[in-house]
């Protein structure tokens, strides 16, 4: 818990701005010290100095601005050449005094007598040594609008951008949702101010902004537990993202008092004659990360597929802690469609309580319930409505169909421009916690809202979300009873599970190509070495 990084929604950070700002505290001038220090370290690790480099500082009209101009005005002082290109009509007063005072040149882009032009400011930041952009921060409102999207544009389509720092978030990005509404400069480096906005952590937004540092602000802000969901007026209250270090404090570690039954004994219901590969990965990836016992619920095919891959697999169904369903199921298969239904029916759902917005999830301590994982094939089968510790595990084009089935309309791309939007939909509409694949995993519950990013993009190869689901059960397995109760863990096991995933593509291959199956090989060295934390 203690190392995750959270990202704070806007009326969160709003809030404990204000008695600062009542106060007089200069949180302005703090967070303008703090970029312009970090931006001539960036100048002298590329330039070797920060006197005589060119900077210069895209402001627009609100506060984000005022920390560009108040930084242009330090960097000027350090020798930088400062221009400060301003965009629209207003721009923050105090800031502009303190530019004027340290000799930037502040210049108009657009039309106008003085003004630069556009094609003239696009050329004039494309010429810098550093690149500011202070356009937009919290306030913005959807897409960057008039000249500032226009000047973006003209950027986006230079063959070369010089380094970009920005302030507070990459102009233009859904702060609290993650979306990319309109043209964004993706940022080599930006500098939240006070806390993370939502759509740093988020996708698509995300991917613009790679290297995120936090410039601390003294701020108050109360800690959100996962958990806190926030209404939609408000927006998100907070996002999380697991870092390697809460791997050990997180990852169901045996004791010596436990035997394979206490461990957690996983269920698997995957594959068919068609799949049996599924089978084998699923059953693989949960066995390699350390369940006690996995039992395999299948056709004949894929069940001696198992056996042969892994001998220690348990065929047939039997008492278990956690389930996974669905991957390499057809639907249509009667067989395993029952299955499906009957491992299903050990979630408990149909049960009455488990929607209480907090406190214990309902009628759950008879420990006659199960978490369940749900993917692939599985997806089709699921009831209306679900409970927190079942686990969707979509990719963009599931979550389509799913949502579709639920009165939804939508494509892939609908889904992958707005994945915090429809993974929430999706568990608002199910009860469900919803654990959305892609690029960045976005994990989205009633126990609150998780984004990794470890994956590399070698790891979109068929099968890799096989691997997940089985990593998943032996997780939910290990921590069944506590999962039933505690929405909350539900969401952060979910996330755990991405977070190895992606690190074991890596470890199978860094840098290179993975398959499926060396991910699953990968699995035990891959948790050996996050929870001890020492270099294999
Ligand atoms: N309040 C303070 O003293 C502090 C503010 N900080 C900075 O202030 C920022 C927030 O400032 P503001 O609340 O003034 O908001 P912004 O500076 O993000 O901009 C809001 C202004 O931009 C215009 N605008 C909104 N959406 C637009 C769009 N899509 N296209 C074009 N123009 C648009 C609106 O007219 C609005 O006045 C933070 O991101 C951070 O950079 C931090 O430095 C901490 C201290
Ligand atoms: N561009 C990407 N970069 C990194 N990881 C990705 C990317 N695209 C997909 N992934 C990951 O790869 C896995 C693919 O899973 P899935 O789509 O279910 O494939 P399959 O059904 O073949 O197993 C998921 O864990 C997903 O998060
Ligand atoms: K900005």
């Amino acid at each position: 818990m203690a190392c995750m990084i959270e990202a704070v929604g806007v009326h969160r950070v709003r809030a404990a701005e204000e008695p600062l700002l009542a106060a007089g505290v200069p949180l302005m001038e703090r967070a303008a010290a703090a970029i312009a220090a970090r931006a001539a370290q960036v100048l002298r690790g590329r330039q070797g100095a920060v006197r005589g480099a060119v900077v210069v500082v895209l402001v627009g009209p609100g506060n984000n601005g005022g920390d560009g101009l108040h930084a242009a005005a330090r960097l000027a002082r350090r020798g930088a050449r400062v221009t400060v290109v301003q965009l629209g009509d207003r721009v923050h007063e105090g800031g502009l005094a303190a530019a004027d005072a340290a000799g930037v040149a502040v210049r108009r882009a657009g039309a106008g007598p003085e003004a630069l032009g556009l094609p003239g400011a696009a050329r004039l930041a494309l010429d810098a040594d550093l690149l500011v952009d202070a356009l937009l921060g919290i306030g913005a409102t959807g897409a960057l609008r008039g000249d500032a999207a226009r000047l973006v544009r003209q950027l986006l389509a230079a063959d070369h951008r010089p380094f970009v720092l920005a302030v507070d978030v990459p102009s233009g990005i859904g702060v609290g949702d993650g979306t990319v509404p309109g043209p964004v400069l993706p940022a080599d480096l930006t500098l939240a101010c006070g806390a993370l906005a939502p759509g740093l952590l988020l996708p698509p937004a995300a991917g613009h902004a790679p290297h995120v540092e936090l410039v601390d602000l003294d701020l108050d802000v109360p800690a959100a537990q996962p958990g806190d969901v926030g209404g939609p007026a408000e927006g998100l209250d907070a996002v999380h993202r697991l870092q390697d270090a809460d791997v050990p404090g997180a990852w169901p570690v045996p004791r010596p008092s436990d035997d394979k039954y206490r461990r957690g004994v996983v269920g698997v219901v995957a594959g068919t004659a068609t799949y049996p590969g599924a089978a084998v990965l699923t059953v693989g990836a949960a066995v390699r990360s350390g369940a006690g016992m996995v039992r395999y619920v299948g056709p004949a095919e894929p069940a001696a597929a198992v056996l042969a891959a892994h001998p220690e697999v348990v065929p047939g169904s039997g008492r278990v802690q956690a389930w996974v369903l669905g991957p390499g199921v057809d639907p249509e298969d009667g067989e395993q469609a029952r299955h499906v239904q009957e491992a299903l029916g050990e979630a408990g759902l149909g049960s009455r309580g488990y929607f209480a917005p907090t406190g214990v999830w309902g009628p759950t301590a008879d420990a006659g319930i199960r978490p369940v994982v749900v993917d692939a094939g599985a997806l089709a089968a699921l009831p209306e409505r679900c409970a927190p510790w079942v686990v969707l595990t979509p990719h963009a084009g599931e979550l389509a169909r799913l949502l579709g089935e639920r009165g939804e309309t939508l494509v892939r791309e609908d889904i992958e421009a707005e994945p915090y939007r429809w993974a929430r939909r999706a568990c608002d509409l199910t009860g469900a916690t919803v654990l959305l694949k892609g690029a960045t995993t976005v994990v989205v519950g009633p126990g609150g809202t998780f984004s990794q990013a470890e994956a590399p993009a070698w790891l979109a190869t068929a099968g890799a979300g096989d691997v997940l689901a089985g990593l998943l059960g032996t997780l939910l397995a290990a921590r069944a009873e506590e999962a039933v109760q505690h929405p909350g863990l539900v969401v952060r096991l979910a996330a755990l599970a991405a977070l190895v995933h992606g690190r074991a593509a890596t470890t199978a291959n860094p840098g290179g190509p993975v398959s499926a199956s060396m991910l699953v090989e990968a699995l035990p060295r891959t948790i050996a070495r996050l929870i001890t934390r020492e270099e294999r």
